[in-house]
Order: C-alpha cells, then structure tokens, then sequence
C-alpha cells in the first residue's frame, strides 16, 4: 500500500504527517513508527503525526516519538497540522482537546489547562510538584507540569552550559517518573525571555519542544520570574508562551512544510 506523507517542522523539531482522515492506515504498532522516524533507514522525523477522524472533535492527532511510543502531545506538531489543516480547527488527543488557530507563516494554539498536582504529572509519590526535594548532578530543586505531556524543568544561571545529552537520558528514566518524561533546562534571558534545551522523552535533544516551552513559561510565570506573555528561545528558534493562573496556556510559533513524498507501507510493516 502506497502511502503519501508531508514532512513538516516546527522550529527544526521534525515530523513525518500522515493525513489518515479519509483513508485509512493499517494497524500502525511501536515498531513500525520507529522505523518510519529513524533517520538511517527510514524516512526520520522527531515525531510520526497521524491524523484520523475523530467523533469528539474536528479530526483526532495521534503522536508517536522516534522511538515509536505514541504519547499524548506535541505542540510544535500542533503548529503544523494548523498549516496543513488551513482554517481553525478543535482537535481531539491522548492529552485532551486543543484548539488550532492558523496564522501568518504559523499557527497560535490553545494547548489546554497545565496540572500541577504530583499524580497528574505524573509521579510515582506525593510531593511538592513546585520545589521537588530532588536533585541530579549540577541540575536540582525542579518543578513537573503536565501540559497533556509530562515535563521536569530546572531553572540554572547558563542553560548552555549544562550537558543535557549526558543527564537528559538519566532523568527522563528515573524511576520518579513512571511515564518517562520531558527534561526541560532554562535560563532567564531578560525581562519574559527565557532561553530553553530540551531532552525529549523517546526522542533526545530536539531543536525545539512546543509543550516544553509551555511548560516551562508556566513555571517561570508561577516562580515570579516571568510575566506573561512569555519569549521562549529554543535553539530552533523562538515561541511566545500566555497564560494566567488557572486559564489554558497559548503558544504561538512559526510551522513549515518542508516536502510531500510517498513511501511502500510493506517497507516499514
Ligand atoms: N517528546 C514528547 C512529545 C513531543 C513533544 C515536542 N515535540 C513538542 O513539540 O511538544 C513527549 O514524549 O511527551
């Protein structure tokens, strides 16, 4: 079976679109997922999006990482797919519904309620989800937010400086985090600037994570040290991050179409 793809990214994190709204895709399992997304053999992408029909929104999005788990959300995807889809649209996910808003070059998202409580992170035990009595090497005392995604994040003086390829890997898979997680490192770059690496959880260091940006303005506006609206600066480039106290989080970036193919379904099956 043939089956078209558009590669699309947002901010250089980057995704294989499958638009399964009309056709149906065969059974898509880990394994295969992982091979689409490797970037040796298979087409490679940060993420495989498909999209499905969906009887609680306009259309469904399911996200799978590189290493083939299909987890709850992906904002810089969401940005994407607002490009692709071409007009507003709701859309259902693992992690809840998001509201999908096109705009010049991009798209600005309403990517839901954050939840601060430790088991909606979540976490395997009860604690204070914004100080954690935790701590691994230089990187410690970090807050977890779920944004329909799980994500630690550590506020430190130099993001750059911290060798998140070495220490990413170990928190994402520590036994706190019974879902994995998103290991988030920021520094506060001037007045509601922050500048902000990423290792993602079944991916590793991605140019840019929408939902960890949304994470991480949250905490800094939580923390007092930033208003929103925040300037999130990812090494891809930068999103702008608003929300309030007990209101959804919108974030608002840039999202390119790179080029359209097709691949042998039986290739990767
Ligand atoms: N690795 C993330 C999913 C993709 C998030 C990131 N690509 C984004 O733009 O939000 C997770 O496992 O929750």
């Amino acid at each position: 079976m043939r089956i078209p793809f558009i590669k699309m990214h947002g901010l250089g994190n980057d995704f294989v679109v499958l638009d399964a709204r009309e056709t149906a895709l065969p059974a898509i399992t880990d394994a295969i997922a992982a091979r689409i997304a490797d970037r040796r053999e298979g087409i490679g992408c940060d993420q495989m999006i498909v999209l499905e029909p969906s009887d609680a929104a306009d259309f469904k999005m399911r996200i799978f990482n590189a290493d083939g788990g299909e987890v709850e959300a992906c904002g810089n995807a969401s940005r994407a797919v607002a490009l692709l889809h071409g007009t507003a649209a709701r859309v259902e996910t693992a992690g809840g519904t998001i509201a999908l808003e096109p705009a010049e070059g991009g798209a600005s998202v309403d990517m839901g309620v954050p939840k601060f409580k430790w088991d909606a992170v979540p976490l395997a035990y009860a604690m204070d989800t914004a100080n954690m009595p935790v701590g691994w090497d230089d990187l410690d005392a970090p807050m977890a937010i779920n944004v329909g995604n799980p994500h630690v994040i550590f506020f430190v003086d130099d993001a750059d400086a911290i060798n998140l390829a070495a220490i990413g890997p170990v928190i994402e898979t520590d036994p706190l985090f019974p879902e994995r997680i998103n290991v988030n490192v920021a520094s506060v770059a001037g007045e509601d600037h922050l500048t902000l690496h990423v290792w993602e959880r079944g991916v590793g260091l991605t140019r840019a994570c929408g939902t960890g940006a949304c994470a991480t303005a949250v905490a800094a506006i939580r923390k007092g040290i930033a208003r929103s609206p925040v300037n999130v600066t990812l090494p891809g480039g930068d999103l702008t991050i608003a929300w309030e106290q007990g209101g959804s989080i919108r974030m608002t970036g840039p999202a390119t179409e790179a080029y359209r193919g097709s691949f042998e379904w039986d290739d990767y099956s």
